[in-house]
């Protein structure tokens, strides 16, 4: 009997260019435009998406091009989740609003762990974003590991 979790892990190098989703609960959004405005020639360096309304928000007050996905209610969290999983996502900004029970918890959630469990870096607040944001890695290829998503379904159908 296997262990139920990944045994095996490989490598992912995540490029220089970073692709990274900017998000935020509404509570939570001035806290991340004001975070972005201070990092905006950092940012313009990297592939910004958002989920729909913060990546409108966030294109309108920086002037730079943020890949608008679905908003959050309606699918977002799960498209950045996809992404992940596929590893088309390097870096999560998410600024989720600890004090507001959302109508889609359930995809928060989701979009955490897959976050977790492709080791993506997450911040989850301004403090937290600083230090991604001025992370040597940020602007330089950085090799992680990630699990072997080949080893695993192997390892559940045995021949
Ligand atoms: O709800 C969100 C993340 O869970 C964010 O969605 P919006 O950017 O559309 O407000």
């Amino acid at each position: 009997m296997t262990e139920n979790r990944p045994q095996r892990s490989v490598k992912r190098t995540l490029p220089a260019r970073k692709r990274i989703a900017l998000v935020a609960h509404d509570g939570k959004k001035t806290e991340l435009l004001e975070w972005a405005a201070r990092w905006r020639d950092t940012l313009a360096e990297h592939e910004l998406v958002g989920t729909g309304t913060t990546a409108g928000r966030l294109s309108a007050s920086l002037g730079l091009k943020v890949e608008g996905l679905m908003s959050g209610p309606l699918g977002g969290d799960q498209q950045i989740g996809a992404r992940i999983t596929e590893q088309r996502l390097d870096l999560l900004i998410f600024f989720w609003d600890p004090f507001a029970p959302q109508p889609h918890d359930p995809d928060v959630k989701a979009l955490l762990r897959l976050a977790a469990l492709w080791n993506v870096p997450v911040a989850c607040n301004a403090a937290s974003a600083d230090f991604l944001a001025s992370s040597p890695w940020l602007g330089q290829p950085y090799e992680m590991a990630i699990p072997d998503a080949d080893a695993w379904v192997a390892a559940r159908n045995p021949q």
